[in-house]
């Protein structure tokens, strides 16, 4: 059993200057992770199809410097500084600081960008900080030629949970479960681990992504989490939460889409419910979400295609299907939910296999 001694780098040399690409996916959750206890871990597990065409694609150059009092990094995002993304990049470092002691040694130059909108419920974090962290270990690969890559990878998705938590889901693909749970035992709260026991009829599947809002949202999930502390429907929602774990994987198991479908939609609701339940109370579903939501169960009984929803934490619909179904639910959304989105765009995406180094 892995622990967290075990993510604690001792054994490394020292390199002048080393350059790194690596690129992350999004993930979307099935079961939502929301709710969190100290260090990143989270309240109940959470399951996502990692994506691929949503990602983020970061560039890193560690260059050695004199003082190793503090971190030293500068950051472009799109080929521009970007001050407002700094904080939760250097808490990033704080947090993993003692499993990463080298880091200090360097100045760190982060050239970043995304291939869709941040901030808007498309878990930007989760593929900023798992690209991130990707890079982290790619430098720490260069100067300790002993590490494993079992153990790269999963420290990879270790240190990315410490800059969010979902991000840990977007280190490997396809379908990737965090958080201790009885159902698949070698699950930990510390990292993500590849569940690949997945029926056929879960191949290639496909998730448009219609951009309802792409404004950034008034509540960050960050947020969102602290409030299920005291939250009165807290211990509940996580018990359930364990029960859809189960359920689901066994959906995924035996290819039984139509199981799967009313688990995830009932997490993306019970996730916004959970938000307008907390006490202070939000909603960041918009008019056209509904509107959405709507559409897809009338088009859905009317043509018995096995085509759903799921929200993250924002007004944004991913539109989850199998990809045998794909011209006739592309045709759908052109002809009825394309009004819905903002200027009328949509991301098509599919499940995707994690985190890649150039
Ligand atoms: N390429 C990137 N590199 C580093 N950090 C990033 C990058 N893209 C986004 N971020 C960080 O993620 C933050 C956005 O995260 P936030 O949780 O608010 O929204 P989101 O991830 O898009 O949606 P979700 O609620 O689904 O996680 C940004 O403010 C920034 O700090
Ligand atoms: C609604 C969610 O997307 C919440 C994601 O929360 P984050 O991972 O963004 O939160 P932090 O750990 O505070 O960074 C559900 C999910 O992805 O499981």
């Amino acid at each position: 059993m892995i622990s967290e001694q075990d993510f604690i780098a001792s054994n490394y040399s020292s390199i002048e200057t080393a350059t790194f690409e690596c690129s992350a996916p999004s993930n979307i959750a099935l079961v939502k992770y929301w709710g969190k206890k100290e260090n990143q871990i989270p309240a109940n597990p959470s399951i996502s199809f990692t994506l691929n065409n949503c990602k983020t694609i970061t560039k890193v150059n560690f260059t050695k410097k004199e003082s190793k009092d503090n971190f030293s990094f500068d950051l472009l995002f799109e080929g521009k500084s970007k001050d407002d993304f700094k904080p939760k990049i250097q808490k990033f470092f704080e947090r993993i600081e003692v499993y990463c002691p080298y880091l200090k040694e360097y100045h760190i130059v982060i050239d970043t960008e995304n291939t869709f909108p941040h901030s808007s419920g498309i878990a930007s974090s989760a593929s900023g900080m798992a690209a991130l962290a990707m890079n982290v270990m790619c430098l720490e690969k260069e100067i300790n030629s002993n590490l494993s890559e079992d153990l790269f990878y999963k420290k990879a998705s270790f240190l990315a949970r410490l800059g969010s938590g979902s991000a840990c889901r977007s280190i490997k693909g396809e379908v990737v479960a965090w958080g201790k749970n009885k159902t698949i035992k070698e699950s930990s709260d510390l990292f993500g681990v590849e569940f690949n026991d997945i029926h056929q009829n879960f191949k290639n599947y496909q998730d448009t992504i219609l951009l309802v809002d792409k404004g950034e949202k008034q509540v960050s999930s960050t947020v969102g989490h602290d409030l299920m502390f005291g939250h009165p429907y807290a211990e509940k929602r996580f018990e359930q939460a364990h029960d859809n774990l189960a359920k689901i994987t066994k959906n995924l198991t035996e290819g039984n889409v139509e199981e799967f479908i009313k688990i995830v939609e009932s997490e993306a609701l019970t996730l916004h419910a959970m938000m307008m339940t907390s006490m202070p109370y939000f909603i960041l579903m918009k008019p056209n979400t509904l509107e959405i939501i709507n559409r897809i169960w009338k088009f859905r009984s009317e043509n018995n295609i096995p085509v759903c929803f799921t929200l993250d934490a924002g007004a944004n619909v991913h539109v989850l299907y199998p990809e045998n179904v794909s011209v006739k639910v592309l045709q759908f959304i052109q002809d009825e939910l394309v009004d819905f989105c903002q200027n009328g765009q949509y991301i098509c995406d599919q499940i995707g296999n994690g985190a890649e180094s150039k």
